[in-house]
């Protein structure tokens, strides 16, 4: 019974890794691979042990979750400093981290047992640009601002905005990753959005790597 446990896994990382060692996975990330591909092999080998990713996220790592979090770093062009709100296993943070050497990303997650993790993770990848930051993103309201709050599956819109918008420099934006039925939330968030200036979010596409399936991205941008 052990042994087919362990063999099962085994061959759910293998599967999951198929992908992840794709050439065109390989070519997408460039010279970041190896740091994406290192925090990767991290959560697949710690991940469900240590409570972060339900079991059945291991075969579908890389396409379900590295990948579907490099979709925000298209959009993050201008940002000299993020803030990934609620980063829980580091998703997208992490990978906004590795692929944006050049800005400061702050990984904000309340819960300890996931910031222990989030600084296994900084100090193993050597990310001199991430700084974990515990607490929730209402703890840092006046404390710090960012070019860029991004976040994924930390709640619905209104929350988000809500939460999120006081980080974020006035010009700067909410860069959120959502399902492809998100305008179904606009309608909670337009007052809070008002709030901020922000008019109607854009929703973009959030596209990687050939033959993966699209994400959607989310951006509203804070005018006051
Ligand atoms: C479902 S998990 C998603 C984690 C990660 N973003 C991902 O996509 O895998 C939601 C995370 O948001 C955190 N969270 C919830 N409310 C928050 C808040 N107000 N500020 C910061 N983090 C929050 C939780 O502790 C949890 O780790």
């Amino acid at each position: 019974m052990e042994t087919e446990g362990v063999e099962n896994r085994h061959e759910q990382i293998l599967d999951a890794d198929t992908l992840g060692r794709s050439e065109a996975v390989r070519e997408y990330f460039g010279t970041r691979y190896e740091k994406v591909s290192a925090y990767a092999r991290m959560l697949m080998e710690q991940g469900e042990l240590r409570g972060l990713i339900g079991p059945r996220e291991v075969p579908r790592l890389w396409e379900r979750h590295i990948l579907n979090s490099a979709a925000v770093v298209p959009y993050l062009t201008n940002a000299r400093s993020v803030a990934d709100v609620g980063s829980g296993a580091g998703l997208p943070g992490v990978i906004v981290a590795v692929m944006r050497p050049d800005a400061e990303v702050f990984l904000v997650e309340p819960m300890e047992r996931r910031t222990a993790w989030l600084h296994e993770v900084v100090q193993e990848l050597d990310l001199s640009n991430a700084v974990v930051k515990r607490g929730r993103a209402e703890d840092y309201d006046g404390a710090f601002e960012v070019d860029a709050v991004t976040s994924r599956a930390v709640g619905a819109l209104s929350k988000l905005v809500r939460v999120s918008m006081p980080l974020v420099s006035v010009g700067g934006e909410l860069v959120v990753l959502k399902g492809r039925n998100v305008r179904e939330e606009f309608d909670a968030a337009r007052k809070v959005l008002r709030k901020f200036g922000a008019g109607e979010p854009e929703v973009l596409p959030g596209e990687t790597v050939e033959g993966v399936e699209a994400t959607t991205v989310v951006r509203a941008v804070r005018r006051r």
